[in-house]
């Protein structure tokens, strides 16, 4: 059961057009995926933010795993070094890692943590290696049907959600860096999306929420924008072979979250102020969301 922080928030409190909040959503495990490519706009982030400590205050436990691929290949440019991604996950050197592990959890971390905690003493940051919260082991990527090594990129292959749900137990919001240790000693560069979706699964979450620069998954990408709202894992199993870029370990992650227990995991367009708040919050759907296999379709009812 989750205890109160100390400092009250006094300046969030509910949106016009929420009075779908129910005592259903109490208690509920909420993991947030905030990508770096909505990251990158401070008023976003701001707005952000506060979304979560709103949803706080609705009486859910959000959790939020961050992104930062831009930030990271700012940096990295700025160093001189390349940045090569294989099938959406990035070519990761020794020299890259303590890049990625320097901007995910020295900084990108840091901003998020800072940002919500101007509403009160909420956040906590962690990384994947900390307290063995993320253990990965390398993983090639899958190009043209061949396995290609892109170095020290890591699939989590087990996660001890201990420390996570303790400070959910404790009225905290857990702000996650997506870096793992391995089982081989190696630090590894995780995919964000990946992992919120297995950090989602071990926490028993009810939903999934990946926030990125798009509406959600186009149905026929790049040639046109209508997006596909509501699929089930199966359909979702069946389109992915054949998803490019960023979106193919997106949507790896969310069918592996809802394969393994997740209510339903929703791709949103996190340029749209408050889009997590209005996906949760509210009965409307935005975006993609993937259901599992056993649910009627038609609209999704409720968190
Ligand atoms: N089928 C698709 N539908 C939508 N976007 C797609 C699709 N295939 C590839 N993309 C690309 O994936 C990008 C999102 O992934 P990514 O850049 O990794 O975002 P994030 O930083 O939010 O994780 C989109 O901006 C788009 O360019
Ligand atoms: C292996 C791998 O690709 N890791 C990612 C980690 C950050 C990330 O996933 O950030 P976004 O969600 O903003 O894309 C990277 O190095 O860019």
């Amino acid at each position: 059961m989750r205890t109160a922080v100390e400092q009250p928030v006094t300046e969030a409190g509910p949106r016009a057009g929420h009075q779908t909040w129910r005592e259903e959503l109490q208690g509920r495990t909420v993991v947030v995926k905030f990508g770096g490519n909505a990251m990158v706009d401070d008023t976003l982030q701001q707005a952000f933010a506060r979304d979560v400590v709103e949803l706080w205050h609705a009486g859910l436990m959000p959790v939020v795993v961050h992104g930062g691929g831009p930030q990271i290949s700012t940096m990295l440019d700025r160093l001189g070094l390349e940045s090569r991604f294989e099938a959406g996950l990035r070519v990761t050197t020794p020299e890259t890692m303590d890049v990625v592990r320097m901007v995910l959890t020295g900084r990108v971390q840091r901003e998020l943590v800072g940002a919500i905690n101007a509403h009160g003493p909420f956040a906590v940051g962690l990384s994947g290696e900390d307290a063995h919260t993320m253990t990965a082991v390398r993983r090639p990527a899958r190009v043209d049907g061949r396995l290609v090594d892109i170095g020290l990129v890591g699939d989590i292959v087990a996660v001890d959600a201990g420390t996570v749900r303790a400070l959910l137990d404790q009225g905290r919001i857990p702000v996650v860096s997506p870096v793992a240790r391995g089982t081989d000693g190696e630090v590894y560069n995780v995919n964000a999306d990946l992992a919120a979706s297995a950090l989602a699964v071990a926490l028993g979450a009810d939903r999934l929420v990946v926030l990125t620069d798009v509406e959600g998954l186009y149905a026929d990408w790049p040639r046109s924008a209508e997006v596909i709202e509501r699929l089930t894992a199966a359909e979702l199993g069946a389109l992915l072979p054949g998803l490019a870029s960023g979106m193919l370990p997106k949507m790896e992650g969310c069918l592996r979250a809802v394969r393994a227990g997740v209510g339903r995991a929703q791709v949103l367009d996190g340029r749209v102020p408050h889009a997590v708040l209005d996906a949760v919050l509210s009965e409307k759907s935005p975006g993609t969301t993937v259901v599992p296999d056993d649910v009627p379709s038609g609209p999704p009812a409720g968190p």
